[in-house]
């Protein structure tokens, strides 16, 4: 039996149609238009693909977009002293720095000098540990477009087993969060651990988000799970001249037999993580502003 195929893409449009529905709200109740700051430094392709979306879907879905392009060599110097000025920007209410930064700059330093309030990014260090203590906080866009996939298909995680594999701080530590949550069992798994596929095979929820392609085998997977897949690889097309191809960490062709869902490389979860981010956004407008949050963007 073949696995379902989650389609990230039609959920991630469902979302995007909530957020433009709530920036009305606001906008028409309390006057107020949810402003999203989009900074990039440097000229790295996809980053700019990346960056490009974010500010098309902000005003598609009726926010305020400031694009902030700063030349690869800019300073740090410089870089802290737009952050400080978006700080202070009352029209703004949500910051983004896309990553990777180039690398003369300090990446957590630059993250670090985000107002926490407007880190819709979520992965300013007051936001991660308040996500780690169970407290209200921005919550990085990745592992909550995750949840709320696995939230979807499957309804109350309570008891299921969940194996992360992954440890970065931007996706397997706050999906490893929010996973205990949500009551899931949960193991945190990397290249070092002991009988990684033995693991694997134990999860009702497998999370692969290791950046190698290809490297949960079908025969790691336990038949039935769901299988979210974080990996966005690109390789190089297999015919002259071609386009890049995009793969996940999982062999989707072989884990598709046997899971009982899995997400696609690409149209899974990449597409939910500028949805969440959106949402992030006119989450952190209302907290900013002390008004009613719209509860159906919230975990
Ligand atoms: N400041 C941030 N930087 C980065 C983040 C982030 O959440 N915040 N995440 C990634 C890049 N990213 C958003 O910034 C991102 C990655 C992938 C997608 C996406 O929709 N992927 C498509 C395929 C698109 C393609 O062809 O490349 C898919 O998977 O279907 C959206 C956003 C690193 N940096």
């Amino acid at each position: 039996m073949s696995a379902d195929i989650i389609d990230g893409k039609a959920f991630a449009a469902s979302i995007r149609d909530r957020v433009a529905a709530a920036t009305g709200n606001l906008k028409e109740e309390f006057g107020l238009t949810p402003g999203l700051a989009v900074v990039l430094v440097g000229e790295d392709p996809a980053s700019q693909v990346y960056t490009r979306s974010k500010e098309r879907m902000a005003t598609a879905a009726g926010m305020a977009s400031f694009e902030h392009r700063l030349a690869e060599e800019t300073t740090e110097r410089e870089l802290l002293g737009l952050i400080d000025n978006l700080n202070a920007d009352p029209e703004v209410h949500g910051i983004l720095v896309q990553l990777p930064l180039p690398p003369h700059l300090d990446s957590a330093l630059v993250i670090n000098a985000i107002d926490p309030n407007k880190d819709v990014d979520g992965f300013h260090i007051s936001n991660a540990g308040r996500l780690a203590t169970g407290q209200t906080s921005m919550v990085p866009c990745t592992p909550l477009g995750c949840l709320l996939l696995l939230k979807d298909r499957i309804g109350d995680l309570s008891g299921k087993h969940a194996v992360v594999v992954g440890r970065s701080n931007i996706v397997g530590k706050p999906m490893a969060s929010l996973l205990l949550g949500a009551n899931a069992t949960v193991s945190i798994a990397h290249s070092r651990t002991a009988d990684l596929a033995g693991l694997c095979r134990q999860a009702d929820i497998l999370v692969a988000a290791v950046g190698r392609p290809g490297m949960i085998e079908g025969d790691w997977i336990k038949p039935g799970a769901t299988v979210i897949d974080v990996g966005i690889n690109r390789l190089p097309s297999e015919t002259e001249g071609g386009k890049d191809r995009l793969v996940g960490d999982v062999d989707f062709a072989a884990a598709k037999e046997v899971a009982g869902a899995i997400t696609p490389v690409p149209g899974g979860v990449g597409p939910m993580t500028i949805a969440c981010l959106l949402a992030n956004t006119v989450v952190a407008a209302a907290r900013i502003n002390g008004l009613p949050e719209p509860d159906e963007l919230t975990v």
